[in-house]
């Protein structure tokens, strides 16, 4: 937390020197302000069909789409290093994406049998979800689209029927990331009424149109789907005091937790909220971040390990009690000291 800082605290030099608490490692480790742990990371990542799968994503170095096998062996990985939680993004065969997204709401979809399959061979390890429909989408937007309108109401019924599958199938977080009005409060009412009462929902609240998604939209295979813009519902990157508002509406519609997304472009807003809230507050590194300082680092322009444990640090000093990032295996690594 930053407090005011009362002006006794400094001296005329030399009486204060604030290189004195740099100068060692010691020192610098007493009088460290934040800290990142192991604790703090959600891995998101990639389900494809098949067995024995593992494709790369071009535009994601170094992460994979994996098939259900593969990814449990990952969620083992994942345990075993001390990362709390894994999210899941399905890459849907495009023969199933429909103008209705019924797929969305299929109890055996890749991506409940993948929540099934972690939870089995897993059990500690909290599976969070995606609820959005853009995945199953023939026109690759998170709503249902009528006469060239993204229908609010019509796509909240299609999240809940979705949420309650994820729910059946074992998710111990629900992620809803589609920025349609009164969905928090129809999936709290519907989980609530089947009996669900520690499922938890992550808010993606602050949620803006950005163009930073695009590596993810090839990693889902959706980017060839969209037709135009995310506009009318994901926040314009202009907006502060509006992701105040959606805060405030989310936590009283029944979010238990908050994102913002993206993360380190958006970092002024993670400490909006954590001030003004003091609720459990979370940010998305999303892919194009993922994909900026890798791309760098690949050059030999930007050290990677120091870029990524640097980026991650922000989101702490920024107010976040949790980053989703592609980096958590390779992060955790480090930390560990492996
Ligand atoms: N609603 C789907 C969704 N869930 C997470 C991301 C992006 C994640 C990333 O870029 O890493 C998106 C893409 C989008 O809204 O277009």
């Amino acid at each position: 937390m930053s407090h005011p800082i009362p002006s006794r605290t400094v001296s005329p030099f030399p009486i204060t020197r604030l290189r004195r608490t740099r100068s060692s490692e010691a020192l610098r480790d007493l009088v460290r302000e934040n800290s990142l742990s192991v604790g703090d990371l959600i891995w998101p990542v990639f389900v494809v069909d098949g067995e024995g799968v593992e494709q790369d994503i071009p535009s994601m170095p170094g992460v994979t789409r994996k098939s259900i096998d593969a990814l449990v062996e990952a969620a083992h990985q994942a345990a075993d290093l001390g990362i709390p939680a894994m999210c899941l993004f399905p890459y849907t065969d495009p023969a199933l994406k429909t103008e209705e997204c019924e797929e969305a709401w299929n109890p055996d979809n890749l991506s409940n049998r993948a929540i099934r399959a972690i939870k089995e061979a897993v059990p500690d390890i909290a599976v969070m979800t995606d609820i959005a429909l853009d995945p199953y989408n023939a026109n690759g937007h998170d709503g249902i689209v009528k006469g060239g309108e993204i229908l609010n109401d019509e796509t909240v019924e299609a999240l809940v029927k979705m949420a309650l599958a994820q729910a059946d199938a074992g998710a111990d977080i629900l992620g809803p990331s589609d920025m349609m009005d009164g969905r928090i409060g129809a999936i709290r009412a519907a989980i609530e009424a089947d009996g669900h009462r520690n499922l938890t929902i992550m808010s993606y609240t602050a949620k803006y149109a950005s163009a930073y998604y695009g590596p993810f939209r090839d990693a889902v295979g959706a980017s060839g789907a969209l037709k135009g813009d995310k506009k009318t519902y994901q926040m314009d990157p202009a907006n502060s005091d509006e992701a105040m508002r959606l805060v405030e509406r989310d936590l009283m519609e029944g979010a238990d937790m908050i994102m913002v997304k993206p993360g380190m472009p958006y970092l002024d807003i993670c400490r909006r909220v954590k001030t003004e809230f003091g609720v459990p507050t979370f940010a998305y590194q999303v892919s194009g971040e993922y994909a900026m300082q890798e791309a760098a680092a690949a050059q030999g322009w930007l050290d990677g390990d120091k870029v990524m444990a640097e980026s991650l640090m922000a989101f702490k000093r920024a107010g976040c009690d949790g980053i989703l990032t592609y980096y958590a295996p390779r992060m955790a690594h480090m930390l560990e000291g492996k």
